[in-house]
C-alpha cells in the first residue's frame, strides 16, 4: 500500500498534502480529510466529525439529495488548509476526519429518522462536535434531538433556508423536509427563545404559515433584510438573538440565490450571495455551535458544479467556527 503524504500540524492529522499528491486524484474525503475510521485504527479519535446522510424521502417536489454528501464531498477537493476568513486552520487546531456515510432506509421515514439520531448520538458520545451533509431537510429533526441530548438543553437554532419548514404536514404525512423544525418545536428540542430563520423569501401557502411559525418563538431575517441592513446588521441580531446558548446551525442551500445553488430540491427566487452567507457565518464566531448541518443539495439539477462549491465552502467555514471554537475553549 502506497502511504499518502498528508499535511500533519500540532500533532493533528490534516488533508492529503496537494504538493504531493495532486487534489483531483485518490478517494474524495470531505477536503481530502482523513477517514474516521483510519484514526480510529490507530487509537485516534476526532475533535470534529463529517458524517453523511444520504436520504432524501421527505422531499415535496425534485428528488435527489440522497447523492448530496458525495456531490459535496467531491466539490470540497480544492479547499486549502488556510481560512483567510477567519484567519484559522481549522485542520491544524483540532482534529477533523471524515466519519463516511450513514445507513439509511430509503423505504421508511421514522426508521430512518431513528437511524439518523442514533448514529449521531454515537459519533457524540465521545464529545466529538458533529457537522452532517445531507440529505434532504427531514434529518435536521433527528439531529436537533441528538444535540439537544448531549447539550442537555433545548438548543439554540440559526435556521439558514428559502422556506420557513415549520409546516405541519404534507398529504397527511408528519416527517417531511417542510417539517423539520414544527416537530422539533412540539418536541421541545429547541429553545424557543433562541430560534431564527435566515433567508427565508417566496410566496406562502397562507399568512397561517407565519403565525404559527412566531408562536413557535421564530423570529424572521428574510432574504430581503439581508439585502437592506447588510450583513453587519444582520450579525449583530443574530449575535442577540442567540446569546451563549447551545447553538445548531441547519443550513439549507436553497438559501442561496439559483444563481449560486442551482441543484437543490425547491429553488425560490431572490436569495442571498455565498458571499454574504460566508460573512455572516463568519460573524458568528464565538458563540456555543455545538453542531451544524448542511442539507439540500441535488448534484442532478447542478450545473459546473456551483451548488456543490458553494455546499463546501459553507461547510468549510462552519467547521472552522468549530475548530476555532473547541481550540480556544
Ligand atoms: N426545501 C425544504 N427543506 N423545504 C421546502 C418545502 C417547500 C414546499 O414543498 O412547499
Ligand atoms: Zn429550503
Ligand atoms: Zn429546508
Amino acid at each position: 500500500m502506497l502511504e499518502t503524504p498528508r499535511v500533519v500540524e500540532n500533532g493533528n492529522i490534516g488533508p492529503v498534502n496537494s504538493a504531493k499528491v495532486p487534489r483531483y486524484s485518490g478517494e474524495p474525503t470531505f477536503a481530502l480529510l482523513p477517514r474516521l475510521r483510519d484514526l480510529e485504527t490507530e487509537g485516534r479519535t476526532a475533535d470534529i466529525k463529517i458524517i453523511g446522510a444520504p436520504f432524501d424521502t421527505g422531499v415535496s417536489y425534485r428528488p435527489g439529495a440522497r447523492f448530496g454528501p458525495s456531490h459535496v464531498r467531491q466539490s470540497s477537493r480544492l479547499l486549502r488548509p488556510y481560512n483567510p476568513g477567519t484567519s484559522t486552520s481549522p485542520f491544524a487546531q483540532v482534529q477533523v476526519a471524515d466519519a463516511g456515510d450513514m445507513a439509511l432506509n430509503p423505504f421508511n421515514i421514522k426508521e430512518a429518522i431513528s437511524s439518523i439520531e442514533e448514529d449521531a448520538l454515537a459519533l457524540t458520545e465521545d464529545g466529538a462536535t458533529l457537522l452532517t451533509i445531507g440529505g434532504d431537510h427531514t434529518i435536521a429533526l433527528p439531529l436537533l434531538r441528538a444535540a439537544s441530548k448531549r447539550a442537555g438543553e433545548p438548543v439554540a437554532l440559526l435556521h439558514f433556508d428559502a422556506h420557513l419548514d415549520t409546516w405541519d404536514t404534507y398529504f397527511g404525512a408528519d416527517y417531511t423536509h417542510g417539517t423539520p423544525f414544527r416537530r422539533a418545536a412540539e418536541e421541545g428540542v429547541i429553545n424557543s427563545s433562541a430560534l431564527c430563520h435566515v433567508g427565508t423569501r417566496g410566496p406562502l401557502y397562507g399568512k397561517k404559515d407565519l403565525d404559527d411559525d412566531e408562536a413557535f418563538g421564530f423570529g424572521i431575517v428574510s432574504s430581503a433584510d439581508i439585502f437592506h441592513k447588510g450583513v453587519g446588521e444582520v450579525v449583530s441580531m443574530l449575535r442577540d438573538r442567540i446569546g451563549n446558548s447551545p447553538l445548531y446551525i441547519s443550513l439549507d442551500i436553497d438559501v442561496l440565490d439559483p444563481a449560486h445553488a442551482p441543484g437543490t430540491g425547491t429553488p425560490e427566487a431572490g436569495g442571498m450571495t455565498s458571499r454574504e452567507l460566508l460573512e455572516i457565518f463568519r460573524g458568528l464566531r464565538g458563540l456555543n455551535l455545538v453542531g451544524a448541518d448542511v442539507v439540500e443539495v441535488l448534484p442532478g439539477y447542478d450545473h459546473a458544479e456551483l451548488t456543490g462549491i458553494a455546499a463546501a465552502h459553507a461547510s468549510y467555514d462552519l467547521l472552522s467556527l468549530m475548530a476555532d471554537l473547541r481550540a480556544n475553549a
